[in-house]
């Protein structure tokens, strides 16, 4: 479940003025799509969601937990445990194997090792020929589910993804929200995506314009 109230937030130092965000309400395990045009905000709307940015006004409330509310620590410890980030570009040890990546990714998490999960995801993701190998050995399209997987892997309560399929030709674009969305069934999180790919509208009921 995500609740945000009256959520307003400003960029220090930045010359546009303060964000003002509308209010959503988002029950568990429910999608919800955000669209909007570049530059409107859509990214930091998100970051606020994933408590990466503190908000100037408002509440966030996910699953009973006021990410507002809660220390630096808190909210880093609260990050890793439940919620799933998702980047347009991600980050990897591209010197350690895709299967070293997720285990890398449990740990930072502070989740026990679960090899059944690793693997049941590796498999729901086409990766399962793959796990060996090191990730500058992947394509972008194997790479891409690799960052799904890295961004799930832990069965996050919110799953927060910024634009996942704008570099992507339409059969890859419905591979991947296709795939999303059975890791959120899986993990029965909430499923918040962000993206002007007007493509990805069909997929979702749920949705708001910023
Ligand atoms: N760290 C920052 N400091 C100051 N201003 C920023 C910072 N990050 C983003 N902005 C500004 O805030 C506005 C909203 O940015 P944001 O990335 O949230 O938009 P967006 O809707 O996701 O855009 P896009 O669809 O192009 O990715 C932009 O005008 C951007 O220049």
């Amino acid at each position: 479940m995500i609740q945000t109230k009256s959520l307003r937030f400003t960029y220090q130092n930045a010359k546009k003025d303060t964000f003002c965000f509308p209010d959503i309400n988002v029950p568990s395990k429910e999608d919800l799509l955000i669209l909007g045009a570049s530059g409107v905000g859509k990214t930091t709307f998100l970051h606020l969601l994933a408590g990466l940015l503190p908000p100037k006004e408002g509440d966030i409330c996910i699953h009973n937990s006021y990410l507002n509310r809660l220390t630096r620590k808190q909210l880093d410890y609260f990050r890793g445990q439940h919620i799933g980030l998702i980047f347009q570009k991600t980050y990897f040890i591209k010197s350690l194997t895709l299967l070293e990546n997720l285990t890398l990714r449990e740990r930072l998490a502070k989740k026990k090792s679960d090899r059944y999960r690793r693997e049941e995801l590796i498999m729901h993701l086409g990766l399962s020929n793959l796990q060996n190998k090191k990730v500058y050995q992947l394509s972008e399209g194997q790479q891409q589910r690799l960052s799904i997987a890295l961004g799930v892997i832990h069965k996050p309560k919110v799953i927060l993804a910024d634009e996942p399929t704008s570099n992507l030709d339409d059969i890859n674009c419905s591979m991947v929200i296709s795939l999303l969305k059975k890791e959120a069934e899986i993990c029965k999180s909430n499923l918040v995506i962000i993206t002007h790919d007007q493509r990805v509208k069909a997929h979702f009921s749920n949705q708001i314009i910023l």
